[in-house]
């Protein structure tokens, strides 16, 4: 039930993809021509087939930070709950104050939509949760505030239940995955830990550094896989659409089961980036007729009802079908998850509370509900 994905085999019904093209032909015209497709630099990282030797990083150019994966933890999915609870603490625990009283009366109710207002939860969500909430009093003739601290919990889960979905992989080999975003907001060290899942679930993985303007993001995602020993795609300069291609490409030729197309950040505003993005899209379906498979968003927990605007505005742009929510530790704004359930359910595979591997898991409404009100 909380495998990190769900595998699923090819469907004999799907489409059939558009035939490999030969590495040196041009790709379709949407696609990048510069340099044609072996005028790019490729870094290999800890790959054996890889289509170019991995290139030195300068002796003055440091590494940048990534930090050290850690042992898989014993408990799993209790640890995992543990650190949910205590990531949402200052989300929760404002909430939780309301519930410290002993009457059920009017002011506990506005007490109430305070804190869910103050967590990021939105004005359209809070008064879905106070009317809901207002019903289960009455039905379940709940005296105490205790019980309706409970009951707020089966409000909450089931206004998030619509968000919980797995990530299929395998339908399509590969399955191409693109990760999108605003700067900073956890795609490149998401990226990684899913690498890490995926190549410790026997999947091979094949990443495509599509951010070709920032050489410590390529170089992050570089350290990501030699760390889990796959392979990259990576191109200084030029068109990301063209890494991503490059990528789909050769992700297709050597069999890969999962090619994630890691993306530069930008910001909603940024119309030109943000087309940049739809053609990054568009190309990846010229080198694959059914991808991408999974469009995802990245979005930073600590950026509250700001969340929901980038989901609202990369939806638009790419039709999301996933999205990552990350920084949920230490995060007054939790709350934000129920504006995205109310306001633009697009699935959420996966939630962060911390940078390290263990660190993010799949989403799942009940937990998520009772770690916010424990
Ligand atoms: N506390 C915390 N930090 C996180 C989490 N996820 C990512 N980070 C940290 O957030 C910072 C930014 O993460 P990146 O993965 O580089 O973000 P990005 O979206 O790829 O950034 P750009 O490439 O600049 O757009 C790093 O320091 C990560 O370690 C999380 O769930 N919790």
């Amino acid at each position: 039930m909380f495998s990190f994905f769900k595998k699923k085999s090819p469907s004999p019904a799907e489409p059939s993809s558009a035939p490999v093209p030969d590495a040196a032909s041009a790709p379709a015209a949407d696609a990048p021509t510069g340099g044609g497709a072996l005028g790019w630099l490729r870094k290999s990282f800890g790959a054996q087939d890889a289509a170019a030797p991995q290139a030195a990083p300068a002796a003055d150019e440091a590494p940048p930070a990534v930090p050290e994966p850690a042992p898989k933890p014993k408990g799993t999915r209790q640890g995992w709950m543990e650190r949910l609870k205590s990531g949402l603490r200052k989300t929760g625990g404002s909430i939780a104050t309301v519930f410290t009283g002993t009457q059920i009366n009017d002011a506990l109710y506005e007490e109430l939509e305070d804190a869910l207002l103050m967590a990021d939860t939105g004005v359209k969500a809070t008064q879905h949760l106070l009317a809901d909430l207002r019903r289960r009093v009455k039905e379940a003739k709940a005296t105490e505030p205790a019980a309706v601290k409970a009951l707020l919990a089966d409000a909450l889960a089931d206004l998030l239940r619509p968000l919980e979905k797995p990530l299929v992989i395998g339908a399509h080999q590969p399955t191409v995955i693109m990760v999108a975003g605003v700067n900073g907001a956890g795609k490149t060290t998401s990226i990684g830990k899913l690498t890490r899942h995926l190549a410790d679930h026997g999947e091979s993985v094949l990443l495509a550094a599509a951010d070709t303007f920032r050489a410590a993001a390529r170089e992050q995602l570089g350290v990501w896989a030699t760390r889990n020993t796959v392979e990259i795609i990576s191109q200084e300069g030029g068109d990301p659409a063209a890494v991503s291609f490059d990528a789909v490409t050769a992700g297709r030729a050597r069999g890969k089961d999962v090619v994630l197309v890691d993306t530069a950040g930008r910001l909603p505003t940024q119309l030109h980036l943000m087309e940049e993005l739809k053609k990054i899209k568009r190309v990846v379906t010229k080198a694959d007729a059914t991808a991408p498979h999974e469009v995802l968003l990245v979005i930073d927990g600590n950026t509250g009802q700001n969340a929901l605007a980038q989901v609202r505005a990369f939806d638009d742009a790419l039709s999301l079908t996933g999205l990552i929510v990350t920084k949920l530790d230490g995060t007054a704004k939790g709350g934000v998850l129920a504006a995205i359930a109310q306001e633009r359910p697009v699935p959420v595979y996966f939630i962060g509370v911390g940078e390290k591997v263990e660190d993010l898991e799949t989403f799942d409404a009940r937990e998520f509900a009772q770690a916010l009100l424990a």
